[in-house]
């Protein structure tokens, strides 16, 4: 196969915790030796239980956190320490993920604004993403807690993709919104990949989310991945081992 347009190798993390009352130091190893390839264009699940890790590896391929070890590569060239606009984030908590102080239209146009993406008027720029991921234009001047939380997830994947990324990593993207909502917005996802050509990289306790979208799955168990399959391999996996403690 051709070169991966990101790949992940050897990646460890270590987190340094604070015990108790005498400050006691002790390690967690969240990420044992990770290594992941993404190819342009496809859409990959990772699953895992509780804690095995997956938000970790997702912040450390989006550039958000600073591996302990390892390296991560941009078509075969090796990438610095920090985000790129090829790599946007989409979180869980877009109430949360979203600054409650800044109208839509300022979430949405601020990074791309900083990077120079903005050629005509700011206003149609911000429009055109509105209406790219189903929202009435009209919804740029509110502030996230006026919006619903399916509205609030549109404008999360709108202001990762105003940057026009080629990576989205989406941790848990769905998983706070209740099922008809979840539907529409993986449903919205696999129309963007489409349109954009965009790589997937999705990660979620549930495999039936998983599977709706991505073609290939990686199960992370302890902080490593212990399979990698085609989506439709893992039907048999038991719902016990991804289901959150
Ligand atoms: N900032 C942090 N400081 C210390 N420990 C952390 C930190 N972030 C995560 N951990 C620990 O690292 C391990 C992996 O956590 P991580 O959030 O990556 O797992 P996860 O698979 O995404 O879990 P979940 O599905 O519950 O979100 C856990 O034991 C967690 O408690």
């Amino acid at each position: 196969m051709n070169e991966p347009l990101f790949h992940a190798r050897n990646i460890s993390q270590s987190y340094i915790l604070a015990n108790g009352w005498r400050q006691r130091r002790s390690t967690l190893q969240a990420l044992d030796d990770v290594s992941l390839a993404l190819h342009a264009g496809e859409a990959v699940g990772i699953v895992g239980e509780s804690g095995s890790g997956k938000s970790t590896l997702a912040r450390i391929i989006a550039g958000l956190l600073p591996p302990t070890a390892g390296e991560r590569f941009w078509q075969g060239q090796r990438l610095p320490d920090g985000p790129r606009d090829g790599i946007q984030m989409v979180f869980q908590d877009a109430a949360s993920a979203l600054n409650p102080r800044a109208r839509v239209a300022e979430l949405i146009a601020e990074a791309p604004r900083i990077h120079g993406l903005i050629t005509g008027d700011e206003s149609d720029f911000v429009a055109t993403q509105l209406s790219r991921v189903g929202l009435d234009p009209q919804l740029a001047q509110r502030y996230p807690h006026q919006l619903s939380g399916g509205q609030r997830a549109r404008v999360g994947i709108a202001r990762a993709l105003a940057v026009k990324p080629q990576l989205l990593v989406c941790d848990e993207a769905v998983a706070a919104l209740d099922v008809l909502i979840q539907a529409q917005i993986l449903n919205l996802l696999q129309q963007l990949r489409r349109e954009l050509g965009l790589t997937l990289l999705f990660i979620s306790h549930d495999l039936g989310v998983v599977r709706h979208l991505c073609e290939r799955v990686v199960v992370m168990h302890h902080g490593r991945i212990v399979e990698t399959a085609a989506a439709g391999q893992l039907v048999g996996l038991p719902q016990a081992s991804l289901s959150r403690s």
